[in-house]
């Protein structure tokens, strides 16, 4: 589905924070992307639906090649790839309904959504997709009046709004709590496996790794140094992707 090829990613400073990078994903995964801070993680995300623009190396979608598409390929493919953060990025004064319905924005147009004209179609699905993350109810709520795990949640009904192919998620459960945490990465494991969605994810914990990845891979310096199976990651390859004075610390 994604095949990334000898990635680089050199910004303007000069700063190499990709250095070759290759892998495949393949569709209904659930691949967790692991890493010191300053690995490359976000980079890589940000390359894989081109809010980065590659410096070197190819990516590929569906066989189509996106490593340096503009204009409306660009436009189509961030509708495939939908995407988290881990500041969820709401209006937040705005309700959840609202909130979810802003990601039609490309398909709907910068003047309808200003003036709230959505079709009742989108307003149905916008319904169904905050009931699937468990917000039913919530839907006249104002976004800033709900908890971090929620407002996540919502960030998460949202990027569905454009039925994408693959959920990035940078980083989204580093603002909450452990148990909070575990709550937004059950759905966004329900996302993967209900509606068949792709998620490419950035997380710290390895507990949490454990839990939901179906396959890891991990960098170092800009560098692929690890893909495989999570319960596969032993002491020594968490020494060698985290360093020696590295102690693990878990999550519950
Ligand atoms: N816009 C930018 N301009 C210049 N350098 C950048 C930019 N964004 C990231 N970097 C640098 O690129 C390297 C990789 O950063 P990146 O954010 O991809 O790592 P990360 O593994 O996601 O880290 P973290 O876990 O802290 O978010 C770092 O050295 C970082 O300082």
């Amino acid at each position: 589905m994604l095949n990334v090829k000898d990635l680089h990613k050199k910004y303007p400073n000069g700063t190499h924070a990709l250095k070759g990078v290759s892998f495949d994903v393949t569709p209904g995964e659930f691949l967790v992307v692991i890493g010191l801070s300053g690995s490359g993680k976000s980079t890589l995300l940000r390359c894989l639906n081109r809010l980065h623009e590659p410096s070197h190396g190819s990516i590929s979608f569906e066989g189509s090649d996106i490593t340096h598409i503009k204009g409306q390929p660009l436009r189509n493919l961030r509708s495939n790839i939908g995407m988290i953060f881990q500041h969820f990025n709401l209006i937040p004064r705005k309700t959840v309904m609202t909130n979810v319905l802003s990601g039609t924005l490309s398909r709907t147009g910068v003047f309808k959504s200003i003036f709230g004209i959505f079709s009742e179609e989108d307003r149905e699905k916008a319904k169904r997709f905050i009931k699937i993350v468990g917000l039913e109810g919530k839907e006249n709520q104002r976004a800033d009046n709900l908890s971090g795990g929620q407002q996540q949640r919502v960030a998460i009904a949202r990027a569905l709004m454009q039925n994408p192919k693959v959920l990035l998620a940078d980083e989204p459960v580093a603002s909450l709590d452990p148990a909070t945490s575990h709550s937004v990465m059950q759905y966004l494991k329900k996302v993967n496996e209900e509606l068949g969605v792709t998620v490419i994810c950035n997380l710290h914990f390895l507990s949490l790794v454990r839990q939901y990845a179906s396959r890891v891979i991990a960098l170092k310096g800009g560098k692929l140094i690890y893909e495989g199976q999570p319960l596969d990651i032993d002491e020594n390859w968490f020494k060698t992707i985290y360093g020696e004075e590295a102690v693990e610390v878990t999550i519950d």
